[in-house]
C-alpha cells in the first residue's frame, strides 16, 4: 500500500510509567497544510510532537513522512528527510552575528542533506541566502548584531524562518506563541501565515484565536486520543469537542 504524501500518524501509544500519554492517537497532515493540534492540558500534544521528531520512541504505532516509515529512525535521519522542529535555541551561537548564525544553520542543513561531505561553500554563497531569510522574517535590519541580543520573539521568528528556508517539508511547532507579548505574537502569526503552503506545519498552540485564524485543519486530542479532525468551522461546531474542550475553556 502506498502512503499518501505528508505526515501520517497511526495508532500511536506512549506510556510514562503508570501514565498513558498517548492511547491510539492518529492524524494526518497534508503537504503544505497548517494543521493545529489542540486539547486540554496533559492531553498528550507535546508527547505526540516528541514522537514525531524522534526525541522519544512510541510503544506502538506508525509514523510515515512522504511515504517513508520514520518511527524507527534517529532524529538526524528524520531531519534529513525534511522534518524540522523549531525551538532549537541551543543551536544559536550568541556571540556570532545574526547573519553568521543563519549562514551556519543553512550550511549545517545542506550538509545533513548530502550523503558526501563537501568543502565549505564560499562566504557569498552562504550569506546571500542568509540575507534572504532575514528579510523574510523581518530581521534584515538586525543582521549585524550579536544573536544573543535578539529578543525572545525575534529569535522565535528566526528559528521558524530558518527551518522553512532550509527546505523543511514538515515543521513541528510546540507553542511558538508561549511567553510572547501581543505585538511579537502577532508578528509570529503573520510569519506563519506567509509560510502557509510552502511547508506542512503541525502546530501545538493554546492561543485559540491564533489557531482558528491560521489552521487549515485542526485535530483535537483528549486523553491521548484524537477525537476529531476537520476544518476550523467543523471543529468549532463538533459537539464532543465543545463538551470536552472548547466548552471547558470558555466556561
Ligand atoms: N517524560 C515524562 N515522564 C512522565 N510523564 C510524562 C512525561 N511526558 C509527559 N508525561 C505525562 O504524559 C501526559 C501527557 O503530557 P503532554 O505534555 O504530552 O501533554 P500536553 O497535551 O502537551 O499538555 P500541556 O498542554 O499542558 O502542555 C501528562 O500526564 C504528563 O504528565
Amino acid at each position: 500500500m502506498t502512503a499518501p504524501p505528508g505526515l501520517q500518524v497511526d495508532g500511536l501509544r506512549k506510556r510514562f510509567g503508570g501514565v498513558s500519554a498517548l492511547d491510539d492517537a492518529s492524524l494526518a497532515v497534508k503537504p503544505g497544510e497548517l494543521h493545529a493540534l489542540i486539547g486540554p492540558n496533559g492531553a498528550g500534544k507535546t508527547t505526540l510532537i516528541q514522537l514525531v521528531s524522534g526525541a522519544e520512541r512510541a510503544d506502538a504505532g506508525r509514523i510515515v513522512l512522504d511515504g517513508a516509515v520514520i518511527d524507527g529512525l534517529p532524529m538526524h535521519r528524520r531531519v534529513a528527510l525534511g522534518l524540522a522542529r523549531s525551538f532549537q535555541i541551543s543551536s544559536v551561537f550568541p556571540a556570532f552575528t545574526v547573519l553568521e548564525n543563519v549562514a551556519l544553520a543553512i550550511q549545517a542543513r545542506s550538509r545533513a542533506r548530502c550523503a558526501v561531505w563537501r568543502p565549505v561553500a564560499g562566504q557569498a554563497a552562504l550569506f546571500e541566502p542568509a540575507r534572504r531569510v532575514l528579510d523574510v522574517v523581518g530581521l534584515g535590519a538586525r543582521s549585524d548584531i550579536a544573536a544573543g541580543a535578539l529578543s525572545h520573539g525575534e529569535r522565535r521568528r528566526l528559528e521558524i524562518g530558518l527551518t522553512v528556508a532550509t527546505g523543511a517539508r514538515l515543521l513541528l511547532l510546540d507553542e511558538p506563541l508561549a511567553g510572547l507579548g501581543p505585538d511579537e505574537s502577532a508578528r509570529v502569526v503573520a510569519l506563519l501565515r506567509t509560510f502557509k503552503g510552502q511547508a506542512g506545519i503541525l502546530l501545538v498552540e493554546h492561543d485559540m484565536d491564533a489557531v482558528f485564524q491560521l489552521a487549515d485543519r485542526i485535530s483535537v486530542l483528549v486523553h491521548g486520543r484524537v477525537i476529531a479532525s476537520g476544518v476550523p468551522q467543523a471543529i468549532r461546531a463538533h459537539p464532543e469537542v465543545r463538551r470536552a474542550y472548547l466548552g471547558e475553556s470558555t466556561a
